[in-house]
């Protein structure tokens, strides 16, 4: 599960390396493995049956592949590294198995309380009396010779029988047809009439079948000519200065080819059925493209380190590659991770831990290792044998700590290794291997004319194991070690370029028994894995490391200071971060590139503020949403002006240019986010739908239009009508702001007038429309149309705007000539060079205007004594221009009252005057009824 959310959030390659010993429970836990991905993941409708025949593909491995050894029941007699690739939306697309070194010594021979391959036993107890007699068996596995050797016929843990059932129905989910079924049946049964074709030995020491009949059946079933055939087990071809000649075998000679030619059919037909799997298991042509940016989990179960009673070459490939197993885990773990801290600076104590490279050396060195010393004793013209390997080895390596022979040991260790036995000290262990058939095994060859039989074969999978080119090509093929020691080097690259987990099994007791638990048996395993300097590492260690930009970017929204971005140093910003989250200084450490985080608990619950945090980015997307459906005012917009006005009041304010960085940001998440999500997290919605989404929206992201005229915008399909109009809204916002901030002071200044005199007068005065359409100005008056008095009297407080009015006095409304000066506190009527009143801001406490195109306007100023001189009931030939001048310097823009009939005013001593309006052919102000001011306004035309 780690592994595979690993693999979905960092989009890296994954590996899961399965080691333990024989017996430990590797191939289990693989099994468990695969099973939770064909029952957790998503399935991919072109790929759906992949899981099932992932999972299909083990039992038919393990037939062919498996036998019951004296540690384990099951025990995988090959090394399997599976690769299960997954597409964008974790969907297990493909697979690709890779196998290693199958060991076919088993074939022909097995240990005591060992058996062979499984795929033997469970074909003669399972399979029905009719095939037994189509493939000429009987059915009691006691009379094949290559199945008594182990004398353990059955095995009371197996039911062959019904695990013949499994593999008989596995192998037509994996792709076989029926008619493969029954060539691989043939080469299965083949394999056994092999063992049992016996020889004669000649006057002349030279070997004759004796079995006629059974050979006329093996041919049969191998499907090559019985006397080729015959000719091939009992003779060699050999070619000398150019010329061909034909010598007979003798009887341990024909032996020996017989049995390399179970051996070579087993192997190579193995080798086959993995090929064949890896096709069904292959990435198809149609999903080949959408399974771009897929990512892969590796799998490798391969045999585990092994001490048996009596080791042979296999055994030392297998500890071999136990070894570099070990290795791989020491570089990956307790070196790099040390190194790392030592890089990135952070105080660190070296854990010691005993590093296997020595043996590792040792076996595959170029010129000095084992592996070249046997190959080299391999093909060395004279008499090489088993022996003179093992001399060989203790002139060029004897003296090396990890390697004792009988001669080079001393005292107690001479007694426990015999003269035909070589000690490695490996890692696990000691290891006695007997070089007894090092050689023969390495050298893993087949007679030239049984080669040449089987290129002719008529069954089909033979004719693609035995290939004519291999028969021509001269060229020696690669020894059996080197190709071993080449096949883990490429293997080592692959588990090196993915992203390493562990599953380390312990085996808990030798006799194969649930609920025992050895404990010197487990301590030792613990020992020797260097699982105490893992576990050391890692307590006094960091449990998570992560680059600054990567920590910064996943967790910036949990910080105000951070969210939505961070402007200053890396180190810095996740400084902030964790300050802000209140991370203890214990619990982590920052380095030089990186953030080291020591418990997984901190990491946590980190995981879990950010989830809790998802809901309020949510809410203030939302928020921001229904902020502007609630502005009907944009929604009314008709012209880039008005708009242009609203943007401005979105800059006016500093919180609300944050506000629009935080929406472009959430935009930009919001579309990146859903794109993501969808092609990430989609397999749980409708994937068609996702789809239309997201193309949407990737279509939009590249097509956004440029300015706020460009009316553009792509038709939303309908799942995101609402999401669409949304976007729109805030893009449009966004564009108006931008705009905004590019307009020039004057401009600025002009606008913000313009704003204000719309929210006071807009839809409510006549005059307003002609009004707002023209430049409101600095002042109306000159500064030599002032009075110097005056100035002079006003001192510090600059004249900001003035305006010539007209004042209507209380009694009788006698009009008289007047300046309206405004300053930044108060306001002054002027007559000429003598201030007449003062209006101060604080005091004033409304604006009264008509609704009509008149000018007039009554500043509602206190009245209480007889010194205050009431209201002032003005007529100004820029009404609308003045009265946003004064609003604006008052801060009164809400005492702003517009009336449609009259306007009730104060005058000294508590008395009322009255102006009513109407509307006439042109502006007219007069005394009218019952002492009230008539005003008439002009009509204003539509137009
Ligand atoms: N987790 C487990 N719980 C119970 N039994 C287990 C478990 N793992 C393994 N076993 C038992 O141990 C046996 C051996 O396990 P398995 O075949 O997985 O070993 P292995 O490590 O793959 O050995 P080899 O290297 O020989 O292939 C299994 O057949 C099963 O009976």
């Amino acid at each position: 599960d780690n592994t595979y959310r690993a693999m979905r959030t960092e989009r890296r390659d994954q590996c899961i390396l399965i080691s333990g010993e024989s017996g430990a429970g590797k191939t289990e836990a693989s099994k468990k493995i695969l099973l939770y991905y064909a029952v957790t993941c998503p399935t991919n409708e072109n790929m759906a049956a992949l899981g099932d025949r992932l999972l299909q593909s083990n039992p038919v491995l393990e037939a062919f592949g498996n036998a019951k050894t004296l540690r384990n029941d099951n025990s995988s007699r090959f090394g399997k590294y599976m690769d299960v690739q997954f597409d964008f939306r974790g969907a297990p697309v493909g697979g690709h198995i890779l196998n290693y070194l199958l060991e076919k010594s088993r074939v022909v021979h097995q240990n005591h309380g060992e058996r062979n391959f499984h795929i033997f036993y469970q074909l003669l107890d399972g399979g029905d009396d009719d095939l037994l007699k189509a493939l000429d068996l009987e059915r009691n596995p006691q009379k094949y010779s290559y199945l008594v050797k182990g004398n353990c016929p059955r095995v009371s843990s197996i039911s062959d029988k019904n695990n013949w059932k499994v593999v008989t129905k596995a192998l037509p989910v994996i792709g076989f047809t029926e008619e493969e079924v029954q060539k691989l049946l043939n080469i299965i049964a083949s394999v056994l009439h092999l063992g049992n074709t016996l020889f004669g030995e000649g006057e002349e020491g030279e070997a004759y079948v004796t079995t006629e009949t059974q050979l006329t059946d093996l041919a049969k079933l191998l499907g090559v000519d019985v006397s080729a055939l015959k000719e091939a087990l009992t003779h060699k071809k050999l070619t000398a200065k150019g010329e061909e000649m034909i010598s007979p075998l003798n009887f341990e000679q024909a032996v020996s080819a017989r049995d390399a030619l179970a051996k070579a059919v087993y192997g190579r037909t193995f080798t086959w059925l993995v090929e064949k799997i890896n096709q069904s298991l292959a990435l198809k042509d149609e999903i080949y493209h959408s399974s771009k940016g897929s990512s892969v989990i590796g799998l490798l179960d391969i045999y585990g380190f092994e001490v048996l009673q009596h080791n042979s070459f296999e055994q030392f490939c297998i500890n071999y590659c136990n070894e570099k197993l070990q290795q791989l885990f020491l570089e990956l773990t307790l070196r790099s991770e040390q190194e790392e801290y030592e890089t990135e600076g952070i105080a660190w104590e070296t854990v010691k831990y005993f590093d296997n490279k020595i043996i590792c050396d040792l076996i595959e060195e170029k010129h000095r290792g084992m592996i070249s010393i046997l190959d080299e004793e391999c093909l060395r013209p004279g008499e090489a044998c088993d022996v003179s390997f093992l001399e060989k080895l203790e002139d060029t390596i004897g003296g090396h700590p990890h390697f004792i022979t009988h001669k080079l040991a001393n005292g107690k260790t001479r007694r426990v290794v015999s003269r035909e036995e070589f000690r490695l000290l490996h890692y696990a262990g000691e290891v006695n291997y007997n070089v007894t058939g090092f050689l023969d095994k390495n050298n893993d060859s087949l007679n030239r004319n049984l080669k040449e039989v089987m290129c002719q074969s008529d069954n089909q999978i033979l004719s693609q194991c035995f290939r004519r080119e291999e028969v021509i090509d001269q060229k020696r093929p690669e020894m059996a070690a080197t190709q071993f020691k080449n096949s883990l080097m490429k293997l080592m690259e692959i588990l090196m370029s993915k992203e390493p987990s562990y599953v380390r099994c312990i085996k808990p007791n030798d006799a194969k028994q649930p609920a025992r638990f050895d404990e010197v048996l487990v301590r030792h395993q613990v020992k020797y894995l260097g699982l105490m300097e893992n576990l050391r590492v890692r307590r006094a260690g960091f449990a998570y490391r992560r680059r600054f930009e990567a920590f910064l970017q996943r967790y910036k929204p949990l910080c105000p200071e951070t969210w939505p971005n961070w402007h200053g140093r890396l180190v810095d910003g996740v400084s902030t971060l964790v300050t802000h989250l209140g991370y203890k200084e214990e619990e982590y450490k920052l380095g030089r590139s990186k953030i080291f985080i020591r418990f997984p608990k901190t990491l946590f619950n980190t995981e879990d503020a950010l989830e809790a945090k998802k809901p309020e980015i949510a809410v203030i997307l939302q928020t921001s949403w229904r902020g502007y459906r609630e502005r009907a005012k944009y929604q009314r917009i008709r012209n880039a002006v008005v708009v242009i006005q609203a943007g401005w009041r979105g800059m006016k304010a500093r919180r609300r240019a944050k506000k629009r960085r935080q929406a472009a940001e959430l935009i930009r998440r919001f579309i990146k986010g859903f794109i993501y999500r969808h092609e990430d997290y989609g397999p749980e919605n409708d994937y068609f739908l996702d789809h239309v989404r997201c193309s949407f929206l990737k279509k939009l992201s590249k097509n956004l239009p440029r300015s706020v005229l460009d009316k553009s915008w792509p038709t939303p399909p309908p799942s995101l009508i609402e999401a669409s109009e949304h976007l729109k809204r805030l893009h449009l916002r966004n564009m108006v702001i931008k705009y905004c901030k590019r307009v020039q002071p004057e401009w600025k200044k002009q606008m913000m007038q313009k704003v204000v005199a719309s929210e006071l007068f807009k839809d409510q005065k006549d005059s307003y429309p002609q009004s707002v359409g023209r430049l409101f100005l600095d002042s109306r008056l000159d500064r030599e149309q002032i009075s110097l008095k005056v100035l002079q009297t006003l001192g510090s407080e600059k004249v900001q705007y003035g305006v010539s009015v007209t004042k209507y006095d209380r009694r009788g409304f006698k009009p008289r000539p007047r300046q309206l000066l405004l300053t930044n506190t108060f306001a002054v009527l002027v007559d000429r060079t003598k201030i007449k009143q003062r209006l101060d801001y604080s005091a004033l406490r409304g604006i009264s205007v008509s609704s009509l195109s008149d000018g007039m306007l009554v500043l509602h100023m206190p009245c209480e004594d007889n010194k205050q001189k009431g209201d002032a009931v003005l007529h100004c030939g820029h009404l609308i221009e003045a009265v946003t001048k004064v609003a604006t310097m008052a801060s009164k823009v809400n005492y702003v009252n517009i009336s449609p009939g009259s306007i009730r005013f104060s005058v000294a001593r508590g008395k009322e005057g009255i102006i009513d309006f109407i509307r006439g052919s042109e502006l007219k102000v007069a005394k009218g009824k019952r002492g009230h001011l008539l005003v008439t306004a002009p009509r204003i035309s539509e137009t």
